[in-house]
């Protein structure tokens, strides 16, 4: 541990003030376990589950219906794998989708999407039906997301490349937005240890400035009356409260309390001398050891009508 705390002192300087607990350090660095999710646009739950479970133990991610670990041998070996009948999505990435109450026929904007795994999860549960633009900035990350939409068979989504800032001049248009930011990826930590060598708190702040750009973009593209989920896989309070606190401070938007069976942490509502609207607390923190997963932050707004 001490070896890993000398890659980058100042990030564990900085944690000493969001988590400073022996758990939270343990679970940081464990590998993280495997999970996938069944693509229900080409086959039913049961008969995946049936017969994956004649390979590898299966247990369900209770805050997805489709979302399950596997443990044992790799997964990504199987022809159900190869075929696209199944997904391989961190099991907290799966929340942000699962809040967002997407439905069929409706318009939704992916804002930050490549590589899709949550652009393929709506497309899911919108049973194909309707549009989801899903939208990337970045020209080589394109090229994964169409591939995966396609892999997937994802026939309503429509790919665009442009900086999400873009969109907020398409005002009261969509009924959904998701924006599953770019962020300091401290939840993924666990997967790839370059993620702690790469934090930097100025790049903290710096995504912090474009986050809330974004977020305010966002919510000026959301219908009256819908609902944006806005999401970070980071630990961060600069990326989660205090972005979340910018959009409740400059517009009439409002915050809902996420009601899933998964553990959490109390949101942070003052940090380093800034103090956040209580309101926060509504949102989901949650730190590696709640449910052995990754890091992950995750906000349900809605816009009045
Ligand atoms: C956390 S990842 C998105 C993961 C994706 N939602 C998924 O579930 O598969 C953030 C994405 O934001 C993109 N990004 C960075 N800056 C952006 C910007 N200004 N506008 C739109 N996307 C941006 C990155 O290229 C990256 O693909």
């Amino acid at each position: 541990m001490d070896e890993l705390k000398d890659t980058n002192p100042d990030f564990f300087r900085k944690y000493e003030d969001i988590d400073d607990t022996e758990e939270f350090l343990h679970y940081m660095m464990l590998p993280l376990r495997q999970s996938f999710r069944v693509n229900t646009l080409k086959v039913g739950i049961d008969d995946v589950v049936e017969r994956l479970s004649e390979e590898f133990e299966l247990e369900r991610v209770p805050w997805a219906k489709e979302g399950y670990f596997v443990y044992g041998e790799e997964v990504t070996n199987t022809p159900e794998f190869a075929l696209g009948l199944i997904f391989m999505q961190e099991a907290s990435s799966m929340i942000p989708a699962a809040v967002l109450d997407v439905q069929p026929g409706m318009l939704v904007l992916d804002m930050a999407a490549s590589p899709g795994s949550k652009t393929t999860q709506m497309s899911a549960y919108m049973e194909n039906r309707g549009c989801i633009v899903a939208n990337d900035v970045k020209y080589p990350r394109i090229n994964i997301l169409i591939s995966n939409i396609q892999k997937f068979g994802s026939v309503n989504v429509r790919v665009t490349m442009k900086d999400g800032r873009y969109f907020g001049r398409f005002r009261d248009t969509f009924d959904r937005v998701l924006l599953d930011a770019p962020c300091s990826n401290v939840g993924m930590i666990r997967k790839n240890y370059k993620y702690l060598r790469l934090w930097r708190q100025r790049d903290v702040e710096a995504l912090s400035r474009l986050q809330k750009e974004l977020i305010m973009a966002a919510y000026r593209a959301l219908k009256p009356g819908g609902v944006l989920v806005y999401s970070t896989c980071t630990l961060d309070p600069e990326e989660n409260e205090e972005v979340v606190d910018y959009l409740l401070s400059n517009t009439d938007a409002r915050l809902e309390k996420i009601d899933l069976p998964l553990k959490s942490h109390e949101p942070i509502t003052e940090f380093r001398g800034k103090i956040y609207t209580d309101e926060v607390k509504k949102c989901l923190r949650i730190h590696p050891q709640d449910n052995n997963t990754e890091g992950f932050f995750v906000a349900k707004v809605v816009k009045d009508e």
